[in-house]
């Protein structure tokens, strides 16, 4: 059974059909890219697949699981987990608070706990500040665990969102645009990394991304949309060099 299998997913608004009779099948421990022109309804898709907006039609199974009609946080719980294409940091918070928040849909100790400062709550704060630096670790962030997310260079900042996300612990991470505003060196930085991250925690990647050396880089498989409907999808080879895509996208 495929950990994400998508059916006849589409969405309207008023007018404009901006996801159409998408479908999508992608195994456990894939790196999977989604790609297409700008307007294409690449966005769209991770927000009906995170329950940002509900679809119009079709079927959204996690792990078997019906998702659709799932609230966002209930979608986060269920295993699903996301960066945006602008950056949404808490910035004024450091970058060890940034990565703790994400705990809090699994840690939780009651307000009394919290309020006296119980040994509990010591123990607690102890632990996520440890799983934090781990993830931290991978992400080359734990030399500025304690500066204010604000004050990183933008590529950390989007290495940041990704930490957070996967502190979430999902078994699908989308990533949308994550090399978005990088250097050529960032970028391959970034490759590593995401590699790294589906190996280390055996975690199932989509990604929406414009590089195509980062798409064809890393990813196994690619869906192609275009005008909101499958243009092509396949390995990087085939897809890249579908003459329907270069004509849509690569050559636009
Ligand atoms: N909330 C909304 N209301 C109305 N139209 C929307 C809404 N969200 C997206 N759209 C429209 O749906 C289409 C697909 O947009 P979407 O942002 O998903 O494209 P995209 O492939 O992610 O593009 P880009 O690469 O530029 O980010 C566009 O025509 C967009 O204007």
């Amino acid at each position: 059974m495929a950990l994400l299998e998508v059916k006849n997913l589409g969405i309207s608004f008023g007018g404009l059909r901006a996801v159409d009779d998408v479908n999508l099948s992608i195994e456990e421990g894939q790196l999977y890219g989604l790609i297409g022109p700008n307007g294409a309804g690449k966005t769209t898709v991770f927000n009906l697949l995170t329950g940002v907006y509900q679809p119009t039609t079709g079927t959204i199974k996690i792990n078997g699981e019906n998702v659709v009609g799932k609230s966002p946080s209930e979608i986060c719980q269920a295993g699903i987990a996301r960066t945006f294409q602008n950056i949404r940091l808490f910035k004024k918070m450091t970058v060890l608070d940034n990565v703790k928040t994400a705990f809090h849909n699994e840690i939780r100790y009651n307000l009394v706990t919290s309020f006296l400062r119980l040994p509990k709550y010591f123990k607690l704060e102890k632990e996520m500040t440890e799983k934090a630096m781990e993830i931290l670790k991978v992400f080359n962030l734990e030399g500025e665990a304690n500066y204010l997310a604000s004050n990183l260079p933008y590529g950390k900042q989007r290495k940041l969102e990704i930490a957070r996300a996967l502190a979430t612990n999902p078994k699908l991470l989308l990533l949308d645009e994550p090399a978005a505003g990088m250097n050529p060196n960032e970028t391959a930085e970034l490759m590593d990394t995401i590699r790294l991250v589906r190996d280390r925690y055996r975690i199932t990647i989509l990604l929406i991304e414009h590089d195509m050396k980062l798409v064809s880089g890393i990813c196994e498989k690619i869906l192609v949309l275009n005008f909101g409907t499958e243009l092509a999808s396949g390995t990087p080879d085939v897809v890249l060099n579908n003459p329907e895509v270069i004509t849509a996208y690569l050559g636009e």
